[in-house]
């Protein structure tokens, strides 16, 4: 039995809803079809989810609401339309937007992740309408009914083990199920949102529960690529990868699949294949728990902005047992996640997401409060950083990965402000400055992908 989730580009109009009609019939082990909102139908148009967000900031501030709901709605009444779908799904639609618009919310955060849970909710119910109308039985199964319950700490959803047990009694529906991925409930069953691009979590969620034999992804790319193609153009393809790596570069910037979607899978030892909604004739990109580590030894590179670095200097910092401890400890404090730190003798760098911040003024108190605390000589930060992040199983046995891409990035002109090798050693971290992100990363893929042809 397979999990197939197709993404918003997958869903994004009529005719691709056709195409995943088409891909869905053609195999009687698609059992589970996760879908996501309708997304991007041309590359300056906005996904549904992103209409969302701004209509629940609409009805928060107290804005006139009218233009952006009836642009959401157009949305959906489009698609109805072109697919020749009865009048009921319409109706249907159309109330659960209204009545989402007229309920009322004890918060803005339970508001806003109601809204957002709508996009792919709205568009199950409209797969499932299309799907049986077509003759292939279908069912909308909701997170509510199939009880996947999920807690939510510190801005951030985490699947709660029970939701894997109810989960399991999805095997016994003869239908196809459609469900709608990017969100859970809470106990208090309130819907509760993944972060963005979380129905690959969603599938990755319900491959585990029901024991899938293969957890299907399908994108808009043929396949995931070694460097991202909006940095590279027409990149090399990957054909296989572990887990692992996957998990490093979804982190690191492969944003084709999402990296909390890697733990379900690797629990229960799911293979995901990834895959193009518009040639579903290709073979993809198959991830799973190993893979021959002989035919390369780096298997991509990636790269993600919005970092920054807080740096902490102070004379014999090493000799001052629990210091990185205490400086943790207040970032904790402020909620502030940090990713990365890297050391010297007298002074640390915490690397974090820059994002974090409300305002420059919280930022500023913050140096303030750790330069006190601490009792430190210097407290300084470094904004508009971007992480590189290459990767690769064979590198665990291969000498002189970082003096190669250390050349690669000299050569370049660009200037390193932190290198890190995971413990894993399977991945190599450097932070660099935003700006140089593209030549960091054209220059690291003509030297390992390129530079042996
Ligand atoms: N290394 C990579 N390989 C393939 N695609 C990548 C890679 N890095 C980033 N991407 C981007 O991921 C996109 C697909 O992910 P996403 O936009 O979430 O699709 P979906 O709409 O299917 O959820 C691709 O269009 C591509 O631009
Ligand atoms: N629609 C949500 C969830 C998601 O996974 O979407 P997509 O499959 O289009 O990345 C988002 O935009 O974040």
């Amino acid at each position: 039995m397979k999990i197939t989730k197709f993404g918003g580009s997958s869903l994004a109009n009529a005719k691709q809803i056709k195409k995943v009609f088409a891909i869905v019939k053609a195999d009687p082990d698609r059992k589970v079809v996760v879908v996501s909102a309708p997304g991007k139908r041309f590359s300056a148009d906005t996904k549904i989810t992103d209409n969302l967000i701004k209509l629940a900031e609409q009805v928060r501030d107290g804005q006139d609401t009218d233009h952006l709901l009836a642009a959401i709605e157009e949305r959906y009444m489009d698609i109805i339309a072109e697919l020749g779908l009865d009048q009921t799904i319409k109706v249907q639609i159309e109330e659960n937007l209204k009545k989402m618009v007229a309920s009322s919310y004890s918060s803005y955060d339970q508001l806003l992740n109601t809204f957002k849970a709508s996009g792919e909710d709205n568009n199950a119910q409209l797969v499932a309408a299309y799907f049986n109308q077509n003759g292939l039985p279908s069912k909308y199964i909701s997170p509510e009914k199939a009880g996947l319950y999920v807690s939510a700490q510190n801005g951030h959803t985490h699947v709660l083990p029970e939701a894997y047990t109810n989960l399991e009694k999805l095997c016994h529906v003869q239908e196809r199920i459609i469900f709608p991925g990017f969100f859970g409930i809470s106990k208090e069953k309130h819907r509760v949102t993944f972060s963005r691009g979380g129905s690959d979590i969603t599938g990755a969620i319900l491959a585990k529960g029901l024991k899938a034999d293969l957890y299907e992804n399908f994108t808009d790319v043929d396949a995931i690529f070694a460097a991202n193609p909006q940095i590279v153009a027409q990149p090399q393809k990957i054909n296989h990868l572990t887990y692992q790596e996957m998990r490093e570069l979804s982190y690191a910037g492969f944003s084709v699949l999402h990296h909390e979607a890697l733990r379900p899978a690797i629990m229960a030892n799911v293979p995901i294949r990834v895959k193009n909604t518009n040639k579903p004739e290709l073979s993809g990109t198959l991830i799973s728990k190993t893979r021959a580590t002989n035919d390369y030894h780096i298997t991509g590179i990636a790269s993600s902005r919005g970092f920054m670095s807080i740096s902490i200097a102070k004379y014999l910092m090493n000799e001052e047992i629990g210091f990185v401890a205490k400086a943790l400890k207040i970032m904790s404090e402020h909620g502030l996640s940090v990713e990365h730190v890297p050391t010297g003798i007298d002074e640390i760098s915490l690397i974090l997401r820059a994002d974090q911040f409300k305002s420059a003024a919280d930022e500023e108190s913050l140096l303030q409060e750790l330069q006190q605390r601490l009792q430190a000589d210097k407290v300084y930060h470094e904004k508009e950083l971007a992480l590189l992040m290459i990767v690769g199983e064979g590198m665990v046995s291969t000498v002189g990965t970082a003096a190669k891409a250390m050349t690669a990035l000299a050569a370049a002109g660009i200037n390193l402000k932190m290198i890190d090798q995971g413990s894993s050693e399977i991945s190599m971290l450097f932070g660099i400055d935003a700006a140089d992100e593209k030549r960091a990363i054209t220059s690291l893929y003509e030297t390992f992908f390129k530079a042996n042809k």
